[in-house]
């Protein structure tokens, strides 16, 4: 049989029964068109049969069937394009027989052990957070002569004794992956570490400075010299298994703590060095409508630059943290024999540093993903709602919310990965958040304050101030979606109400802001004025959001 048979036969689902007029019956057999694509996943190809209605979620549930890997570890990309919403249909999104789906598969970060010994020798390796106790002794016995056996060792943490069976991800929970251990029998006069060849001589990490005249806070500076310390001392960074880009976490000198997280341009999804084996781009065009490849390391400075503080602008107020939390972000240039290079490293610096992104490291017990959202509260939540929707976030899944804790042990909700912020137009907004009962409540006065306290051109200003040249349809996506939200407020609507205008319900159908942009285009002439035009949008949200509230 060949790939188009199997393309074309049709799959009896089975048979519905339909009523039809004065007390007539007919059966009604119908068929589902089967489907042959192929699934491309870590440089390999198989055959996958999926249902032509299949959606979304149905294809990752089949792949969890046959492949075992876990629906929630995947993401799933056609022709250059996150298959995002899982209740979609992947024909909607223009899967048909013979399309190739590349399935990214996110991994669990590898945990950075340390293990010190009776005299104080430090040691360290990378091993799977899955594994147990039982697993790091026969690793430690397996590094060679001198290391004891499995049977010699007795591992302690923070005084207590670990049984094999011990999770290790379990006892290391504030995700900085480093947890000290003792190895009872002493091995110092024996062991002969072979050390990691990398040195400060061959890597580099600088800020990239746009525009000299604004001086780099100082959260940023001490961020960048604690990474370049711990490259120089030999701590290499460490690829995260997550992520469909390349992301680096950076150590500092100890090698005991993570620092920094660098997400170099080159390695984006859909980039030339992308380390996931994506395809390049075609078009220039990014993983999400409205984003182009490349330019995610700018959309995450952005992030960080327009999350003013709740006390008002960091220029002012000198406020490290913003109202959301966005973890502190600067553009730097680095290079090191880790990363990505598919045509080898050279050894040179210079030659060899990537531009990208490079992110503070919060503590963090996972992410919003592991739990369900009951316990977050209400402010967490709304802090993210109208980031989200001001910067009409594109990639806001549960995965990038990380949980932490406050010294009052309160849940705090840490937003990352805004590499698909600000996007040219609205057509991937998508928000994890709208369907947790927080969203329906209405916004706190302080949160009411803060967002009537946003200026859309001051935004503009803020950040070719500091060096991009926004183009113009990032601006007018900012001003519009700071529009919304403050016309939100006016009314006061709750964030998944605000949220809903800016979501489309299925891939093909436009969302109401969608439908408001278009509306004014067609009220203006082609040669307005971009106010002109921003009137027009006013006029037709305003009578959206009054519809809303009958
Ligand atoms: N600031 C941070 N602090 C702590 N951990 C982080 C931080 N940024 C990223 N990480 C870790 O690195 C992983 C990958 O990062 P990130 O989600 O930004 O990559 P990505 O390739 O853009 O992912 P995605 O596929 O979700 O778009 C995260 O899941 C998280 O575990």
């Amino acid at each position: 049989m060949s790939v188009a048979d199997v393309a074309l036969s049709p799959i009896h689902r089975g048979s519905a029964f339909a009523v039809g007029g004065f007390g007539q019956s007919t059966t009604t057999h119908y068929s589902v068109k089967s489907v042959l694509v192929f699934l491309s996943v870590s440089g390999s190809t198989m055959p996958m049969l999926i249902l032509e209605s299949d959606s979304i979620a149905e294809v990752k549930l089949r792949i969890q069937t046959c492949n075992g890997f876990r629906v929630r570890r995947q993401k799933l990309v056609f022709s250059g394009r996150e298959l995002a919403r899982n209740a979609s249909r992947v024909k909607d999104y223009g899967v048909t027989g013979g399309s190739v789906l590349h399935l990214v598969l996110k991994l669990y970060d590898p945990l950075l052990v340390t293990v010190i010994t009776t005299c104080g020798k430090v040691f360290q390796f990378h091993v799977d957070r899955r594994r147990n106790v039982g697993y790091l002794k026969k690793r430690i016995s397996k590094e060679g002569k001198g290391f004891p056996e499995v049977d010699d060792q007795e591992i302690l943490f923070k005084g207590e004794k670990l049984d094999d069976n011990r999770i290790i991800d379990g006892i290391c929970k504030d995700g900085n992956s480093v947890i000290h251990l003792l190895v009872k029998k002493s091995v110092e006069d024996t062991v002969k570490r072979e050390e990691d060849t990398a040195t400060g001589k061959d890597s580099l990490l600088e800020p990239v400075v746009l525009n000299p005249d604004v001086k780099l806070p100082e959260v940023l500076e001490d961020m960048i010299d604690r990474t370049v310390d711990g490259l120089n001392k030999g701590s290499p960074p460490v690829r995260s298994a997550e992520g469909t880009g390349g992301t680096y976490l950076m150590q500092d000198s100890s090698g005991l703590n993570y620092v920094s997280v660098f997400k170099p341009m080159d390695e984006e999804p859909m980039a030339v060095n992308n380390p996931q084996q994506l395809p390049v781009s075609s078009d220039g065009q990014g993983l999400k409508r409205g984003t182009r490849v490349g330019e995610g390391a700018t959309r995450e400075v952005a992030a960080y630059l327009l999350d003013h503080p709740k006390s008002g602008l960091r220029s002012v107020s000198k406020e490290v943290m913003g109202f959301a939390g966005v973890p502190p972000t600067a553009m730097v240039r680095s290079s090191h024999k880790v990363y990505n290079y598919p045509n080898g490293f050279s050894s040179c610096a210079t030659k060899d540093a990537k531009v990208g992104s490079l992110q503070m490291f919060m503590k963090n017990n996972g992410s919003c993903e592991d739990i369900g959202p009951g316990a977050f509260p209400v402010e967490e939540v709304h802090k993210i709602c109208v980031f989200d929707i001001r910067m009409a976030n594109a990639d806001r899944h549960a995965g990038n919310i990380l949980t932490g804790k406050s010294e009052e042990g309160k849940t705090l909700l840490i937003p990352i990965d805004h590499g698909y912020c600000l996007p040219e137009n609205f057509e991937d907004c998508t928000f994890e958040w709208l369907y947790w009962p927080q969203a329906k409540l209405p916004f706190s006065a302080d949160t009411i304050d803060y967002i009537n306290s946003l200026d859309s051109e001051q935004d503009i200003a803020l950040l070719q101030l500091h060096g991009w040249n926004v183009p113009e349809a990032v601006s007018r996506t900012l001003r519009i979606s700071t529009m919304l939200l403050k016309k939100g407020v006016e009314r006061n609507l709750t964030p998944y109400q605000i949220g809903s205008v800016m979501c489309r319900e299925t891939v093909n159908k436009d969302s109401a802001i969608e439908e408001i942009v278009r509306e004014a285009h067609n009220s203006v002439l082609p040669a307005s004025s971009e106010a002109t035009f921003l009137e027009a949008v006013s006029v037709a949200m305003d009578r959206r959001l009054d519809e809303l509230t009958k």
